[in-house]
C-alpha cells in the first residue's frame, strides 16, 4: 500500500510548494482537503488521523492544535514546518546535513520539526565550526540576512504584490525584527550549539524566493591558528558525502564580485561560501538558499522521504 500523506495547510505558500514537489510522485497517496474547507476542523482531524505522515504548513497555534488532534493516534507521523516544535526535546530537528547521525534520527522519528529558513543558513555555517572547536564558547555571533518576500506567507505576498492592499509595502528592501527577538533565535542558538543567543537582523527584498544569510567572524577571536583556509576545510569535511549542501571552493568564491540572493530560487540545495582574504583578519560565512526550497518545502519533502525510508 502506498503511504498516505496529508498536507494540513496545503493551500498556503509552503503547502502549495510541497504539493508541487509531489505532483509526479506515483509512490504516494496524497490526501487532500478542498480549499474552501481548509479551516474545517472536523474534516482536518479526520484527514490527519487517516495519514501515515501529516505535514503541517500552518501558523504555530494551528500546528499545536493539529498535533493535539492526533494525540490518541499511534500511527500517524508528523512533519511540522512551523516554529512550534523546533526546540522541543522530543522532536527531531529536520536538518539532515547538520550532523552525521541526523538522517537516522529523522528516519526513526514520529515527530520532525522542519527548520526555519534563516536558521538553515545560520546553523549550516556555525555548527560545523562549533563541532570542529574553531568557534569558541561564548563567541558573540551575529547573523544578518535577506529573504524573498514569500517567507512572510500569503499575507506578505499580498502586501508586496497588490498595490491596492491597505498595508501595501512599497520598499524594495526593508529591515524587520528590530526588537531582536525574532522567533528563529532559539533554534539558531540550540542547533547552532551556541552558548549565547546570536544577534539576528533579518530583512526582506522585493523578490519572491531566495535568501542570503551572513555570519561575519573575527579570526583573532577564534581558536588559535584559525584561518580562512582552516574554516573552509572544516566546512568541506563536515559536508562531505552528501549532495544538498555545497561548500563552494575558495578559488571559486575568490573570483566572485557579488552574490545574487535569487540564485538558488526554485532549487532545494544550499551553497556555503567563506569570504575574506588569505592572511586577513576577518571572514564572512555566507549561506545561499531558497527560503521555500531548502528553507521550507524542499526540506519537508527531504524529511518525508527519509521517514519513508525507515
Ligand atoms: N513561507 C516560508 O518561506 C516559510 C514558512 N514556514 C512556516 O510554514 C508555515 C506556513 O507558512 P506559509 O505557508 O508561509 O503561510 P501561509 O499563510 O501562506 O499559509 C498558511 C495556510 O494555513 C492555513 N491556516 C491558517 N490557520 C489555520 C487554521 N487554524 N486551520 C487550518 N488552516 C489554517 C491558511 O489558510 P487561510 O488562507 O485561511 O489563512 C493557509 O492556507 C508557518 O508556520 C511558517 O512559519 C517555514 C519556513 C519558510
Ligand atoms: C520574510 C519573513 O517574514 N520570514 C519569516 C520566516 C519564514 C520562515 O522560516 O518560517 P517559519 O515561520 O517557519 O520559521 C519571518 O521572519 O517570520
Amino acid at each position: 500500500m502506498k503511504p498516505k500523506i496529508f498536507i494540513d495547510g496545503e493551500h498556503g505558500t509552503t503547502g502549495l510548494q510541497i504539493r508541487a514537489r509531489m505532483a509526479d510522485r506515483t509512490d504516494l497517496e496524497l490526501l487532500s482537503i478542498p480549499e474552501a474547507e481548509r479551516r474545517n476542523a472536523a474534516m482536518r482531524e479526520d484527514l490527519l488521523n487517516s495519514a501515515d505522515i501529516a505535514i503541517l504548513c500552518l501558523p504555530d497555534d494551528a500546528s499545536r492544535e493539529a498535533v493535539a488532534m492526533v494525540a490518541g493516534n499511534n500511527r500517524v507521523r508528523i512533519i511540522d514546518t512551523s516554529t512550534a516544535h523546533r526546540v522541543a526535546p522530543d522532536w527531531a530537528y529536520g536538518f539532515a546535513e547538520m550532523d552525521r547521525i541526523q538522517p537516522q534520527k529523522i528516519r526513526d522519528a514520529r515527530h520532525v520539526a522542519n527548520p526555519g529558513c534563516y536558521p538553515t543558513g545560520a546553523i549550516g555555517v556555525v555548527r560545523p565550526l562549533r563541532q570542529a572547536g574553531i568557534l569558541p564558547d561564548g563567541y558573540p555571533v551575529t547573523v544578518n540576512a535577506v529573504s524573498g518576500y514569500t517567507g512572510g506567507g500569503k499575507q506578505m505576498i499580498a502586501q508586496i504584490e497588490d498595490e491596492k492592499n491597505p498595508d501595501h509595502i512599497s520598499a524594495p528592501h526593508f529591515l524587520y525584527g528590530l526588537t531582536l527577538k525574532h522567533k528563529h533565535v532559539p533554534e539558531m542558538k540550540m542547533h547552532g550549539l551556541l552558548e549565547r543567543a546570536p544577534v539576528f537582523s533579518p530583512s526582506v527584498g522585493k523578490f519572491p524566493q531566495g535568501m542570503i544569510v551572513q555570519v561575519p567572524l573575527y579570526l583573532e577571536e577564534l581558536a588559535p591558528g584559525a584561518t580562512l583556509e582552516s574554516i573552509h576545510a572544516a566546512l568541506v569535511e563536515h559536508y562531505a558525502g552528501q549532495s544538498i549542501v555545497e561548500v563552494v571552493p575558495l578559488e571559486e568564491s575568490a573570483k566572485l564580485n557579488r552574490i545574487d540572493a535569487t540564485e538558488l530560487a526554485g532549487k532545494d540545495t544550499m551553497k556555503l561560501f567563506v569570504f575574506g582574504t588569505s592572511g586577513g583578519t576577518h571572514v564572512n560565512l555566507v549561506a545561499l538558499l531558497d527560503n521555500l526550497g531548502k528553507g521550507a518545502s524542499g526540506a519537508a519533502v527531504q524529511n518525508m522521504d527519509l521517514m519513508l525510508s525507515a
